[in-house]
């Protein structure tokens, strides 16, 4: 049974690939309004777990469940789980370049979870405000003009993020936010991954231990698809295990 603060119960997760077990026994919670970052060694499971939380793999075993209601995703397609609050942010920005950072953003807004409004979507006040209300978030703002094939990799990866945002997400699952950006822009990451926790649950998959010392968050270790460890980054890190499999080598 997940708690009243749970948004997310991952209970008894495995699967298997070709009979190699990459998620083994997974089980683990995520709050409302919480950032969690997790770390582990290199095939421990991370990706995997979000392809399983995101209705792209299918595990052999377990369960999913979501919200109140505790309704499990396990065997939902990926558009309804996306419906249902669950926005996933892959590593290689995917905006459109050439469009500006304003319409990247208005195209956002206006995607809907219902279908038909998008087929008969007129902008309003409200939608052009939201578009402002997301760069102020993703910091942004004095972009909106420029298109988006002319902004750094971080800036691009911002606008991604507001445009998850756009959709109103309850958890947002981030992959690998620091690869490829300057130690600024990784600030400026953790920042608003930060300020959007306060609304909504994040998870973020790291590997930069600097990152995700700044997010300042519970942790969770995977190994071997499996919970190593759990708790804050000071306790993780001086744990004999984690330092065995994955800090100290
Ligand atoms: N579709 C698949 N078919 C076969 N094996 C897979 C598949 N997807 C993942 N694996 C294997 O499952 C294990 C877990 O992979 P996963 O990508 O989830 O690890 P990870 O923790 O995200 O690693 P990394 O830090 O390198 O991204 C790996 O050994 C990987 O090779």
């Amino acid at each position: 049974m997940s708690g009243a603060g749970t948004l997310l119960e991952v209970s008894g997760i495995s699967v298997t690939f070709d009979g190699f077990r990459a998620i083994s026994n997974l089980s683990f919670n995520i709050g409302h309004a919480e950032l969690r970052a997790i770390i582990g060694p290199n095939g421990a499971g991370k990706t995997t777990f979000m392809d399983i939380v995101t209705g792209k793999t299918k595990p052999d075993e377990g369960k999913v469940l979501w919200g109140e209601m505790s309704r499990n995703l396990i065997g939902m397609n990926e558009a309804k789980i996306a419906r249902a609050g669950i926005g996933r942010k892959f590593q290689r920005p995917t905006v459109f370049e050439d469009q500006t950072v304003f319409e990247n953003l208005l195209m956002a807004v206006k995607n809907d979870r219902n279908p038909l409004k998008v087929l008969f979507f007129r902008p309003k006040f409200k939608d052009f405000a939201k578009v402002e209300e997301l760069a102020a978030e993703i910091g942004l703002a004095d972009q909106l003009s420029r298109k988006s094939g002319e902004l750094s990799h971080g800036q691009k990866q911002w606008l991604e993020i507001g445009m998850l945002l756009a959709q109103d997400p309850k958890l947002l699952l981030v992959d690998e936010p620091a690869a490829g950006m300057t130690l600024g822009e990784r600030e400026h990451t953790t920042d608003i991954l930060k300020e959007a926790a306060k609304t909504r649950a994040v998870v973020v998959v790291e590997h930069d231990m600097d990152f995700v010392r700044r997010l300042d968050c519970k942790v969770t270790v995977l190994h071997e698809g499996s919970v190593l460890a759990e708790g804050s980054l000071d306790h993780v890190t001086k744990n004999q295990d984690v330092i065995d499999v994955y800090l100290g080598r």
